[in-house]
């Protein structure tokens, strides 16, 4: 599906989705480079230095002209404020825009890009992967894809519409199914790496300050002492509260937890609710899809998502 949708996003977003999906490649939890000893980081083992730092470069002049952008905006929107006009949007850069207009030292341009980047970077291939691994589960599973459907046209009744965002709530299968996919397949399957600030013990084991730690949410979330069937698709075992309690941290946990796991399951649910709702999907072939984990940070398929879709005719008169 990627190559194929290329002519219909612009260059700018095509240039973004590659830069993320470049830097969540080279911030693997363990390049060659972590394991040298500091003297020797200089070397630059296969280029990962120099690489991020190209990407680096290319973030900050994508975010500064965001920023400049928004500057220009707003002070032509107080131009046509003083002359009685208040139409305008607020956006996450304006607001810390507005911030940095009463006291510049606490909110300089290098801030607003780093909350800005931070935001979009974690949300992007995250989200876009769920999705990915989802629809691939989904097309294995068809049973499994025949209930969401049925799911779906219950709750959206006649006439037909869209689903949106208020529906999701009472698309319970369609909830199961996503928990059931970041169970298995954690877009930050190590999440991300911490550093213990000071010694501690945790759980008698004694974790030096300095220390890096990945929790290996992969691993917890298909430990076989804790889950029946561990490696097998079955949402149903997400269904009325069933397995409640269980370790499930596909979003971290704490006080550094993704503070957007609510928009996170409202992207993916939306989105593949509305892929299911809308369109017959088929696999390419006889041959099941290919579930190989590829590997970064994020945790991207090996072998990207291709299969057949065509529009349902319920549904063909709201695409048109
Ligand atoms: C299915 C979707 C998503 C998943 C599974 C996910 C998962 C995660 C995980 C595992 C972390 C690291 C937690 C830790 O350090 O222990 C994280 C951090 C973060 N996420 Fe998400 N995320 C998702 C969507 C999003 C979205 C849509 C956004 C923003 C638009 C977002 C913004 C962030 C930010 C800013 C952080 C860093 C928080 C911090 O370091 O304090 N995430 N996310």
């Amino acid at each position: 599906a990627r190559e194929d949708d290329e002519d219909e996003v612009s260059e700018e977003a095509r240039w973004f989705r590659a830069m993320v999906e470049e830097t969540m490649a080279l911030s693997g939890a363990s390049t060659v480079w972590d394991f040298l000893p500091a003297a020797l980081r200089w070397l630059d083992v296969g280029g990962v230095g120099r690489r991020l730092w190209r990407l680096r470069e290319g973030r900050t002049r994508f975010l500064q002209g965001l920023i400049d952008d928004q500057r220009k905006e707003m002070e032509q929107r107080s131009t046509a404020a003083a002359a009685g006009d208040e139409r305008g949007r607020r956006t996450m850069i304006g607001v810390l825009l507005s911030v940095q207009k009463k006291d510049p030292d606490a909110c300089p341009d290098q801030l607003i890009r780093s909350l800005c980047i931070s935001s979009l970077e974690a949300g992007t291939d995250t989200s876009a992967d769920t999705i990915e691994w989802a629809m691939s589960l989904l097309l294995n599973n068809p049973d499994v894809m025949r209930k969401a459907r049925e799911e779906i046209d219950a709750c959206i009744g006649q006439p037909v519409r869209l689903l949106d965002a208020g529906d999701l709530t009472k698309l319970r299968y369609l909830q199961c199914i996503i928990m059931e996919t970041l169970r298995l397949y954690p877009p930050a399957p190590l999440l991300v790496p911490h550093e213990a600030s000071t010694d501690c013990t945790v759980a008698g084991f004694h974790v030096a300050h300095g220390t890096m730690l990945l929790v290996n949410t992969f691993a917890i979330q298909r430990d076989p002492q804790v889950w029946d069937q561990p490696t097998s698709f079955i949402p149903e075992r997400f269904e009325d509260g069933r397995n409640k309690g269980k370790m499930t941290i596909p979003f971290g946990m704490g006080r550094r937890r993704c503070p957007a796991e609510n928009l996170g399951m409202q992207m993916v649910g939306l989105a593949l609710g509305t892929m299911i709702q809308c369109f017959e999907w088929e696999r390419v072939g006889e041959e099941l899809v290919d579930m190989t984990e590829g590997s970064g940070l994020t945790m991207p398929k090996e072998v990207p998502l291709q299969a057949f879709y065509r529009p349902r005719a319920l549904t063909m008169h709201l695409l048109s």
